[in-house]
């Protein structure tokens, strides 16, 4: 379905500042971590004062750049009833990663996406320990952004893999479905020769498959929408795919769960991954 928002280079520049911003109103709380005290949410999950200081300036800021409902990780959700109308809207996690800025890692980003008819379109991940972004317009091409500037990025397909030598190389959570990844990873190495294995926490996980550092993430513990929606725009923009087990991308806001199923970000969709890859994504650790 084409959607009819003014998707350009100029407001994934805005997106990325905001997401700039977020990570400074962060990066306080994180030089002070040992001292914050954490909650618990209901799915057992932590969250800070960094999580909501972050999210606050989100709620804020980005209806200024598009007066769309933003659905966030820190804030109440919605009915489905409620939510089911929305065509657009921004779907943020103002800290993914909080348990790796708790152990003080810096793998946490902030992660902006924008959803338009069920699709993430446009998607920004920024770390703010290393002041490194990513950003993506489907269509429109996927970007690094450092000290102030962007510049293009792809996907490695697996010829460019094997050209330069490279491992096949799988990244998983740090945390969680560790066991099956390494599972995962040793069956391709029977195929490939070598795969290496490498745990990443956060949407950082999406980027380095977007910038070609990597071939495959495979996630099989549950995910909110929001974990994933600013990397699968990357990824797609940098020429890949995030698709369940069944290889159909994921969709958004499409049910009244916001829980993902078990998933796979690919970067060569040309790949035949089908013959390599578990069909199945059951969560088991
Ligand atoms: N049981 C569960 N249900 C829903 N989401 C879960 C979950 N366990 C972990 N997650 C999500 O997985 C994210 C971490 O993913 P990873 O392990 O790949 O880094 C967490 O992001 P937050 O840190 O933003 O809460 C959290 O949202
Ligand atoms: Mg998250």
């Amino acid at each position: 379905m084409k959607t009819s928002l003014p998707l350009d280079v100029s407001l994934l520049e805005q997106v990325i500042s905001l997401a700039v911003l977020a990570g400074e109103a962060i990066m306080p709380f994180y030089r002070k971590v040992g001292e914050l005290s954490v909650d618990t949410k209901a799915d057992c999950s932590p969250v800070t004062e960094a999580d909501r200081a972050a999210d606050r300036l989100l709620q804020r800021q980005l209806p200024l750049l598009l007066d769309l409902p933003v659905l966030s990780e820190e804030t109440e959700v919605p009915s489905y009833k409620q939510r089911a109308s929305w065509t657009d809207y921004w779907l943020v996690d103002p800290l993914d990663g909080t348990r790796e800025f708790l152990s003080g890692s810096g793998e946490f980003t902030v992660n902006i996406a924008l959803i338009s008819h069920g699709c993430p379109v446009l998607g920004v991940v920024y770390v703010p320990v290393s002041g490194v972004g990513y950003g993506g317009l489907v269509g429109g091409g996927a970007f690094r952004y450092e000290s102030g500037s962007l510049c293009s990025i792809n996907v490695r397909t697996m010829v460019e893999r094997k050209d330069n030598g490279e491992p096949l190389t799988l990244v998983a959570s740090r945390r969680h479905g560790g066991e099956r990844a390494s599972l995962l990873g040793e069956a391709l190495s029977v195929y490939f020769g070598r795969a290496e294995v490498k745990p990443v926490g956060s949407s950082l996980k999406h980027c380095l498959v977007a910038e070609g550092k990597a071939d495959l993430c495979a996630h099989f513990w549950p995910t909110s929408e929001w974990d994933t929606a600013a990397g699968q725009a990357i990824v797609e923009a940098a020429g890949g795919l995030l698709v369940d087990t069944t290889f159909q991308p994921l969709r958004y806001n499409s049910k009244p769960s916001l829980l993902n199923p078990s998933f796979y970000v690919i970067a060569d969709r040309d790949f035949d991954w089908r013959r390599w890859l578990p069909l199945t994504g059951e969560f088991l650790e």
